[in-house]
């Protein structure tokens, strides 16, 4: 797809670093993994009331707005707890193997 999650979490990293003052996510780190959660647990709420609003109006713009503010979080989260994005896409693809879609994606391109 594209390399942002990866990108993404090589300057979560430096953040471990930098001072609390420097950044955002230096001063959510500082704050500690409770803060973490709670903006994890924030952010999943601002996402459901936006695919909410998006159901009724049929625009969907808040939504992805919501969904990326809740995806950083979550990429947060998992590197404070010292874990990449590419264990959570392996653990799909994993899951994508299990499901048999991906025999079945091979078989209609052959
Ligand atoms: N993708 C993001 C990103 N998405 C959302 N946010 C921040 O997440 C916050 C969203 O939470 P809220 O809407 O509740 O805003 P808030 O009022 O500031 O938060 P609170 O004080 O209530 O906790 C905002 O401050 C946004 O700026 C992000 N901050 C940073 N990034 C990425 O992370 C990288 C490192 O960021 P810094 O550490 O700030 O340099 C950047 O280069 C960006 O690529």
């Amino acid at each position: 797809m594209s390399d942002t999650l990866d990108r993404l979490a090589d300057i979560l990293e430096t953040r471990k670093n930098a001072a609390p003052d420097s950044s955002y996510v230096a001063s959510l780190y500082h704050k500690g993994l409770n803060k973490i959660l709670e903006k994890v647990g924030e952010e999943s709420v601002e996402t459901i009331l936006a695919a909410k609003d998006a159901a009724i109006s049929g625009d969907c713009n808040d939504l992805i707005y919501e969904t990326a503010d809740l995806w950083f979080h979550s990429l947060v989260m998992l590197a404070a707890l010292g874990q990449h994005p590419q264990a959570v896409l392996d653990e799909l693809d994993r899951r994508f193997g299990l499901s048999g879609h991906a025999e079945k994606a091979a078989r209609s391109q052959s």
